[in-house]
C-alpha cells in the first residue's frame, strides 16, 4: 500500500484509514461493511511455488503439509503469454527467458498466436472465399522473421503448417464457402504455429544439454477436448464447451511432470478439439481459458498471465492515459470485471481457477519484476478498509430493450414468457431492471449477433417494444457495503454532465454497479468517473507531499477558499500569508469535492495542530476535529490556550459546519453556506 512510501506520508495515510475511511474526510464516510464473497474451496494446503514470479508466495515453512500430498511431487505453475507478449523476436526471446528464470516452478507454458496473427488469419480466410484470392505472405513472414531474427533454423513443423494453411485456403478458394469449423480450423494455425516458434527459441536459449528442453504441444494431445461447435470470429463467445472428463485427462497426461519434470511444455492456447476430432476454439482471447482449465486440472501453485500491461489497470489504458494499476483483486471482483468489459482475462477464464482456489496473477512480460494485480478469493482486512472502486470497465454497442405491458399487472408468466423470446433467438441478457409494467434489459450485441427484429417482432405481439441502440454499459467494481457512497458520487458526475442514466443495475452483485448510458457519452463519462474515483489517491500523496515540505514560520496556516461548483476563488492573501504553497489550497479543495461531491461546503481551511502556544496567544485558532472533539469557547478563542475540548454544537454555533483532520498535527476546516470565515477570524 502507499503508506510504505514513505515517513510522513505513509503515516497519515496509514492514520486517514485508521480513523474509519479511505479518504482525507472520514468524518463524512460511513464505515465499511464486510464484502461477502460466496464460499470458496480454498486449498491452503497445497505448497505453494516460491520464486522471484511470485514476491506474494508464502514460504514452503509456512505451509501444513497435507497428510494425502505426496511429498515427491512437486507443483507445477501455470504462464500463460498473450499475442502481444509474443509479438516479434524480441518479446518471445522475452517471454522464454521469463520461464527459464522460473524453471525451478516447473512451469507449463500455455501460448497464443503472435500478435495479431488470428485476425490476419481470418482476413486470409476472408480473402480466399471473397476474391479468390490465397495469401499467407503475411503470416509466413511474421514467423519466418522471427525464427530468423531468433537464430534458429526454421522447424519443418512450421513449414508444414505453413503449406498446409496455404492448401486449405486454396480449398476454400476453390469451393466459395467456408464453414464455421473450417474458420476454427483456420485460425487454430496461429497457436499451433506461434508454440513451435516459441519452443525453439526457448531451446536456443539452453546453456547446458542437461537443461530441460521445451516441447510443442497441441492443446489436444493432453486432452482439451469440447463439445462440437464453433467459436466466434470477433468475440470471447463461443458454443462449445470444454468436457468435464477434459480435466481427469490434463490432469492424466501433464502430473507425471510433478514428480519427472522432464521438459516444458508449450501449450497450444484457444484450441481445442470436439469427440470427433475437429477443431474448435474457445472464443476471442480463449488462451486465457486454456491456461486457467490446465491449472485447475493440475491444481497449479498459480496461474499466471503475462500481458503487455503491468496487471489490470483501473480502466482500459488505451483509452484513460491515467489508468493506474490494481494490486489485488477477488475471483469475484475478476470476474466481473471481465464479464462487463475490461480485456483484462477471458470473461469465463476465471471460474476453473477460482473453483480449485488456484490463485492467479497478471503480469507484465515488458516488466516482470513488477508484481502485476494478485486474484486471490478474499482480501484482508486492510485491503479491504482501502477498497472503494477496484476498477472501472465499460462495453459499448449495448442494446437497450424497454418492453411495456399493462398485462404484467398482478400476473403471472409475463416474465417467463418474455425469456422465452430471448431464449428461442438464443440472445442473452446482461442487466435488466423491472417494474409493475415495464421491463428494461440489456443485450450485448458486440458480444454475439442477435436477431433483434425477430426479438422485437415477437415481443410486440404481447407488449409496446423500443428498441434503443447504441448504448453503453459502464461498470465499477465496487463493494456493495460501500455503494451509497459510490452511487451518490456517481449521480453527481452524471448530473454535473447532464448525462441520463438509463438504467442502473445495483445489489445483483456484491462487488458492482453498473449503470446503461447513452454510447455518445461514454468516453467523457468514463474519463469523469475515473477522475472522481482514482484522482484521489493521487490529490491526496501531492497535498500530504506539500504538507510535509511546508516550512510555516507561523505555525497557525490557512487558507481559505471558494468551493462554488467548479469556480475556485482562491483566497488571494493565500499566496502571501505564512508561506502557504500556492497550489495547496486548490490541490485540498479539488480533493474535498472529489471525496464529497454535491457540497455545499464553501471553503476549507487548513491549520497546524495546537498552534496556539506557538503565538504566545496572539492568534486565534479553531482547531476542532471531529474524531477527537476540540472547540475553542469563547474565552478560549485568543486567549493563546488554543485548542480546548469543547462540544461541536458551540462551532456550528458560528455557522461552520465540520472540521477533519488531514494527518497527524494538521486539520482540516470545512466551512458551510454563505458564512466565509474573514481571516481576522484567524489571526490576531
Ligand atoms: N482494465 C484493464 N486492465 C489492463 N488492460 C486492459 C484493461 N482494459 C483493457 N485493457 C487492454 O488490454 C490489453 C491487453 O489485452 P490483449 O491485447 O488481448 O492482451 P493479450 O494479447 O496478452 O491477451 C492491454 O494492452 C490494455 O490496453
Ligand atoms: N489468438 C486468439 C486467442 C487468444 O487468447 O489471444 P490473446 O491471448 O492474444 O488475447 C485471439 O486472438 O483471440
Amino acid at each position: 500500500m502507499e503508506a510504505s512510501r514513505g515517513g510522513q506520508r505513509g503515516t497519515a495515510l496509514a492514520h486517514a484509514a485508521r480513523a474509519g475511511g479511505p479518504g482525507f474526510f472520514p468524518f463524512l464516510t460511513k464505515p465499511e461493511d464486510d464484502i461477502t464473497l460466496e464460499p470458496l474451496q480454498w486449498r491452503d494446503e497445497r505448497p505453494v511455488a516460491q520464486t522471484q514470479n511470485q514476491p506474494w508466495a508464502t514460504t514452503p515453512t509456512d505451509i501444513t503439509p497435507d497428510a494425502s500430498f505426496e511429498p515427491a511431487l512437486c507443483p507445477l505453475l501455470v504462464m500463460k503469454f498473450g499475442g502481444t507478449s509474443v509479438a516479434g523476436a524480441e518479446a518471445v526471446r522475452r517471454c522464454a527467458s521469463i520461464v527459464r528464470k522460473a524453471q525451478s516452478d516447473r512451469p507449463i507454458v500455455v501460448v497464443s498466436a503472435m500478435g495479431k496473427t488470428t485476425n490476419a488469419l481470418l482476413r486470409a480466410a476472408n480473402a480466399a472465399l471473397e476474391s479468390s484470392n490465397v495469401d499467407i505472405s503475411e503470416i509466413r513472414k511474421t514467423h519466418e522473421d522471427a525464427l530468423e531474427q531468433l537464430g534458429v533454423q526454421m522447424p519443418s513443423s512450421v513449414s508444414d503448417l505453413l503449406a498446409e494453411l496455404e492448401k486449405l485456403l486454396n480449398g476454400i478458394a476453390l469451393l466459395k464457402e467456408i464453414s464455421t469449423q473450417t474458420r476454427d480450423r483456420i485460425v487454430s494455425f496461429g497457436e499451433r504455429l506461434s508454440v513451435r516458434a516459441f519452443a525453439a527459441a526457448y531451446n536456443r536459449l539452453r546453456e547446458s544439454p542437461e537443461e530441460v528442453e521445451a516441447r510443442a504441444i497441441d492443446a489436444w494431445d493432453i486432452g482439451m477436448q469440447t463439445t462440437s461447435g464453433s467459436g466466434s470470429a470477433d468475440s470471447a463467445f463461443t458454443s462449445v464447451e470444454i468436457l468435464e472428463d477434459a480435466s481427469t485427462e490434463i490432469s492424466d497426461k501433464l502430473s507425471p511432470l510433478k514428480l519427472h519434470y522432464s521438459h516444458v511444455p508449450i501449450i497450444t492456447g484457444y484450441i481445442a478439439k470436439d469427440p470427433k476430432g475437429v477443431i474448435t476454439t474457445l472464443g476471442r482471447d480463449g488462451s486465457d481459458l486454456t491456461a486457467t482449465v490446465i491449472g485447475a486440472a493440475v491444481k497449479a501453485s498459480e496461474v499466471q498471465i503475462w500481458k503487455d500491461v503491468s496487471g489490470v489497470q483501473t480502466t482500459d489504458p488505451r483509452v484513460i492515459a491515467s489508468a493506474k494499476p490494481v494490486r489485488i483483486l477477488t475471483f469475484e471482483e475478476a470476474a466481473e470485471l471481465s464479464t462487463f468489459g475490461a480485456k483484462v482475462v477471458h470473461p469465463a477464464a476465471v471460474l476453473p481457477a477460482w473453483q480449485q482456489g488456484v490463485p492467479m496473477s497478471v503480469r507484465n512480460s515488458m516488466a516482470p519484476d513488477d508484481p502485476g494485480t494478485r486474484i486471490v478469493p478474499q482480501l484482508d482486512d486492510e485491503e479491504k478498509r482501502e477498497r472503494r472502486v477496484a476498477a472501472i470497465s465499460s462495453k459499448k454497442d449495448i442494446t437497450m430493450i424497454v418492453i411495456k405491458s399493462s398485462r404484467m399487472l398482478g400476473q403471472h408468466g409475463f416474465l417467463a414468457h418474455v425469456f422465452s423470446v430471448f431464449n428461442k433467438f438464443a440472445a442473452s441478457v446482461d442487466v435488466i431492471a423491472t417494474s409493475e409494467v415495464t421491463i428494461s434489459l440489456t443485450l450485448d450485441e458486440g458480444y454475439k449477433q442477435v436477431d433483434i427484429h425477430s426479438i422485437e417482432r415477437e415481443l410486440g405481439k404481447v407488449a409496446k417494444v423500443s428498441v434503443l441502440h447504441d448504448m453503453a454499459m459502464l461498470t465499477l467494481i465496487a463493494p456493495k457495503s460501500d455503494s451509497v457512497g459510490i452511487l451518490r458520487a456517481s449521480f453527481a458526475v452524471f448530473e454535473d454532465m447532464g448525462i441520463n442514466v438509463e438504467m442502473v443495475s445495483h445489489g445483483a452483485s456484491n462487488v458492482n454497479v453498473t449503470f446503461v448510458i447513452q454510447g455518445e457519452h461514454l468516453l467523457k463519462a468514463s474519463q469523469r468517473l475515473h477522475d472522481t474515483f482514482f484522482g484521489v489517491a493521487e490529490l491526496r500523496s501531492a497535498v500530504l507531499e506539500l504538507l510535509a515540505s511546508t516550512k510555516f514560520p507561523f505555525v497557525h496556516a490557512a487558507y481559505v477558499l471558494g468551493l462554488n461548483g467548479s469556480h475556485y476563488s482562491l483566497d488571494t492573501t493565500a499566496e502571501r500569508h505564512y508561506g502557504i504553497p500556492v497550489q495547496l489550497p486548490r490541490l485540498l479543495c479539488n480533493l474535498f469535492k472529489l471525496e464529497v461531491p454535491n457540497t455545499d461546503f464553501t471553503s476549507v481551511r487548513i491549520q497546524k495542530f495546537a498552534s496556539a502556544a506557538n503565538f504566545g496567544g496572539a492568534h486565534r485558532t479553531l482547531p476542532v476535529n471531529l474524531h477527537t472533539p476540540y472547540f475553542p469557547d469563547a474565552e478560549a478563542r485568543g486567549s493563546g490556550a488554543g485548542a480546548r475540548e469543547a462540544p461541536a454544537s458551540g462551532f456550528q454555533a458560528l455557522g461552520w459546519e465540520a472540521i477533519g483532520f488531514i494527518s497527524p498535527g494538521w486539520r482540516l476546516a470545512v466551512f458551510k453556506g454563505e458564512t466565509r470565515p474573514s481571516p481576522t477570524d484567524f489571526t490576531s
